[in-house]
């Protein structure tokens, strides 16, 4: 269809996978093409009827270079959405660049390492690709709520709450709230007194300038992160609660339009909006 972006979804029949197809066939910019899913038993089974939206006419396929190929074929610039998992994004994500595909990646899990080879790869290939630890508007407002605080706060805590089918720990959306926190030119939580773990990791873990991540996994969550400021006499603490996964899509669907109009790489939503 002109004019439409083309896009393919990979981790299609996984939990956010499943809202972003129905997010995107209903978008009318935007040109469901592809559904790549790694599980066996969906191959080949139309992709709307596998998530209950009815027919999309989107055949189910684990072909990953042949679907970046198809792409790069398109008359517009095509996007694949990357929501499967920390130990696939990676290669994902260099051989959709290698094929000029743009990548929008929700997969968290990268480490800093493989994010600037990434963002070198892309940048070589004059290729946008959007890395978002998290897509949910409430999320970049917690974040820059958090910025402010920590001008006249200096101990803070992150922990952060999802369901246990999580397979990283801590979250994208920890490690990019500590790096933003950090980034800001001071070290926080200055001990009083010699800590001892007397359970390994009691303590959470050390992310940069002194900041402490807990990660907490219980069937039940959804996702949801709690930043905690404490001073003498009081505590300031940012929450935010991911109740249902639609609560990324308006993000999703940003960062897919935006992402065509990228030369290099690009991490996190709060740089788009
Ligand atoms: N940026 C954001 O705002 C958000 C990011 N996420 C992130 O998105 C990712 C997916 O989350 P979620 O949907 O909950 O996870 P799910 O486990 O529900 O879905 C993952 C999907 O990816 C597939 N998959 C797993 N391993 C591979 C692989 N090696 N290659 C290709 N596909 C694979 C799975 O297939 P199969 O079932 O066959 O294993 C499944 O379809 C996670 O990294 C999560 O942290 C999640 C929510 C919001
Ligand atoms: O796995 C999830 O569910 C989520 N992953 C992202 C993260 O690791 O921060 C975003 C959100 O927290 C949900």
């Amino acid at each position: 269809m002109a004019g439409r972006i083309p896009v393919v979804v990979n981790g299609a029949t996984g939990k956010m996978g499943r809202e972003i197809i129905k997010a995107v066939s209903q978008s009318p910019d935007m040109n469901l093409i592809g559904a790549l899913a790694k599980n066996p038993k969906y191959l080949g089974e139309d992709i709307g009827e596998v998530i209950g939206c009815g027919a999309l006419e989107v055949p189910v396929t684990n072909e990953y270079e042949s679907m970046m190929a198809m792409l790069s074929q398109e008359k517009e610039l095509g996007v694949v959405v990357d929501v499967t998992h920390p130990d696939a994004v990676y290669n994902n994500v260099r051989s959709a660049i290698a094929y000029g595909v743009r990548p929008v990646v929700g997969t968290t899990g990268l480490s800093a390492g493989q994010i600037q080879e990434l963002a070198e790869f892309a940048d070589k290939a004059s290729t946008g690709c959007l890395i978002v630890p998290n897509f949910s508007i409430g999320v970049v407002l917690m974040q820059q709520a958090a910025i402010q605080a920590s001008q006249y706060f200096d101990h803070v805590e992150i922990i952060e709450l999802h369901h246990n089918q999580k397979a990283d720990a801590p979250s994208g959306t920890a490690v990019q709230t500590a790096q933003m926190l950090a980034e800001l030119g001071k070290t926080y939580n200055e001990p009083l007194v010699h800590e001892t773990e007397k359970i390994t990791g009691a303590r959470g873990a050390q992310a940069e300038e002194g900041i402490r991540i807990h990660s907490i996994r219980l069937p039940g969550l959804v996702a949801h992160q709690e930043i905690i400021f404490g001073a003498a006499g009081q505590i300031y603490t940012l929450r935010h609660d991911a109740t249902d996964r639609t609560c990324y899509m308006p993000g999703v669907l940003l960062s897919i339009r935006k992402v065509i109009s990228l030369k290099s790489l690009v991490y996190g939503l709060e740089k788009i909006i």
